[in-house]
């Protein structure tokens, strides 16, 4: 296993490639994603935004929007940068479980195929802070890896606390191993985290959005 951001780092140069081509669903979902965002949507939060996969179709149809992006990565947010040049963004290089976000202050947040590395309780904990960082109407929007079954699930946890264990890992060190959560514990951990109404509006593959409005 990779530390989270060299595994990155390492592979920038083909990373949109991969995206597009090889992961099952990805392209399509990247298309639907301006679809499930509010119509006035004018200030978006985007976690773990990478070189802006999602970015690039969000442009398309709001051409003005402001981009809050967070991304562990440095040599990803650079191309991301060199993407789009004379967009609104602002480009925080650092962990979306530790940088503060100010209440009531996006219409829409969104995250595309970053959050399946985490535990149930972290990720909880990051979905309340996403629910108070949105205005009253807002919404966050989810596109992962997810499973249906929670023997997969299980086996993917096991499996990544046995590499952790083997390699000596301390807690809060970030490793590159995916760990997807069933679609029912995503609806879940979002219902937890302070959303009243969670729904899945895609799914090709393992490839799932899904769309938590905050009423
Ligand atoms: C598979 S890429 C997705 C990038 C982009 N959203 C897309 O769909 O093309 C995952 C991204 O999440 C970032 N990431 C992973 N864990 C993170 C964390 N805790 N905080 C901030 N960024 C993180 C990685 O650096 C990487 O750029």
């Amino acid at each position: 296993m990779e530390r989270m951001e060299d595994f990155f780092a390492a592979r920038v140069d083909e990373y949109e490639e991969h995206m597009l081509s090889g992961v099952e669903g990805c392209e399509q979902a990247y298309a639907v994603i301006p679809s499930l965002l509010t119509e006035s949507c004018r200030d978006l939060l985007d976690l773990g935004c990478g070189t802006g996969l999602e970015l690039k179709q969000i442009f398309k149809r709001f051409p003005d929007i402001s981009v809050t992006g967070i991304d562990l990565t440095r040599e990803m947010l650079d191309q991301l940068k060199h993407n789009f040049p004379g967009r609104k963004l602002n480009l925080i290089c650092g962990n979306y479980f530790d940088v503060e976000l100010k209440r009531n202050t996006f219409d829409c947040a969104i995250s595309f195929q970053t959050m399946h590395h985490f535990e149930h309780e972290a990720k909880i904990g990051l979905y309340q802070k996403i629910f108070e960082a949105l205005n009253g109407d807002g919404r966050y929007i989810e596109c992962d890896y997810m499973v249906e079954d929670q023997e997969e699930e299980d086996l993917h946890f096991a499996e990544y606390k046995r590499l952790r264990d083997e390699m000596g890992i301390q807690e809060g060190e970030f490793y590159h191993y995916d760990t997807p959560c069933t679609v029912t514990n995503q609806i879940t951990m979002l219902k937890k985290g302070g959303f009243e109404r969670v729904e899945m509006v895609f799914r090709i593959g393992n490839t799932t959005i899904l769309a938590a409005y905050k009423e």
